[in-house]
């Protein structure tokens, strides 16, 4: 019988993944491994995989490892490499609580968007401090079809567009990445989210996400929604003093963002472990070439 290799499969408002857990990084997972993986056909399928390495095991997580004992080396479907991923942030960390690595609470968990804070309990949702929003300046503008929006360019670790529109029919069908302009805003591509508001400090998204296609939901996406959705409505915690809240519903369930006043955001939602099996090493070789 050939060498397998343990995977999990797991979603956050069914943002899917594939889960590897992999402590010492000895699995290798090139971007043609992780396509084949993230393949809805002849694969396992994903919007992303969670490779799950000890921070001290990883070149990129090495320093962080005084802090952070895992690190999320999160990849997108297509087998690109990502900064962040917020459902992924809460996936992951359901897996190191069920796996026994981490009891519930509070833990740190290093990502190439630096170390976040997550809360967990046993079941139910979870909480992850996702960092600041950057908001360089200038609009940048987003076209579907022969309808263009002025978007906000909002960075959450990774790229985002967040684009206002009077219906989200209008995003069309997202099969292709929807066109940005100035394309120099987003020299590695970007994450495009169609917003329309639903009543006070609640709104609800489509997301077209770099290296995954349409998803059913976005963590930095609906971070970045969030933080565009308040400043359009003259809402600035660094300014009031006070919390901003804000309910984003997407189509594969709702997360609630909150911008505190030293910039800092959360983002609380459910996280699910929905399987687990084994990999077959010898056709994982066949699909790295
Ligand atoms: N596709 C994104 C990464 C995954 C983000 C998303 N799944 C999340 O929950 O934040 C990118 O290339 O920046």
């Amino acid at each position: 019988m050939s060498t397998r290799i343990a995977f999990l499969k797991g979603h956050g408002t069914e943002n899917d993944f594939v889960i590897v857990p992999d402590p010492e990084n000895t699995v290798d997972l090139s971007p043609a491994a992780v396509a084949a993986l993230c393949d809805r056909r002849a694969g396992i399928g994903g919007d992303g995989l969670l490779h799950v390495v000890r921070s001290a095991a990883h070149p990129e997580a090495r320093s962080m490892a005084a802090e952070a004992e895992w690190f999320m080396d999160y990849r997108n479907g297509d087998g690109s490499v990502a900064e962040m991923c917020g459902n992924g942030v809460r996936v992951f960390a359901r897996h190191l609580q069920r796996a026994g690595h981490v009891a519930e609470g509070d833990l740190k968990v290093a990502t190439r968007a630096g170390v976040k804070s997550v809360h967990l309990d046993k079941e139910g949702d979870v909480t992850v401090g996702m960092g600041r929003a950057l908001l360089p300046e200038g609009d940048v503008t987003v076209t579907v079809g022969e309808r263009s929006w002025p978007a906000r360019n909002v960075n959450m670790g990774n790229p985002h567009a967040v684009a206002f529109v009077a219906d989200l029919d209008h995003a069309g069908h997202l099969y292709d990445p929807p066109p940005v302009a100035p394309l120099s805003a987003y020299p590695d591509g970007v994450n495009v989210e169609f917003v329309v508001d639903r009543g006070l400090r609640h709104v609800a998204l489509r997301v077209h996400e770099r290296g995954s296609g349409e998803t059913r939901s976005c963590g930095t996406g609906a971070c970045a929604v969030a933080v565009a959705t308040a400043r359009r409505d003259g809402v600035d915690p660094a300014v009031t003093g006070v919390p901003a809240t804000y309910t984003v519903d997407v189509p594969g369930g709702r997360l609630v963002i909150t911008e505190h006043p030293d910039g800092e955001i959360e983002m609380t939602g459910p996280a699910v472990i929905v399987a687990e099996g084994h990999i077959d090493a010898e056709w994982l070789e066949t699909m790295t070439p």
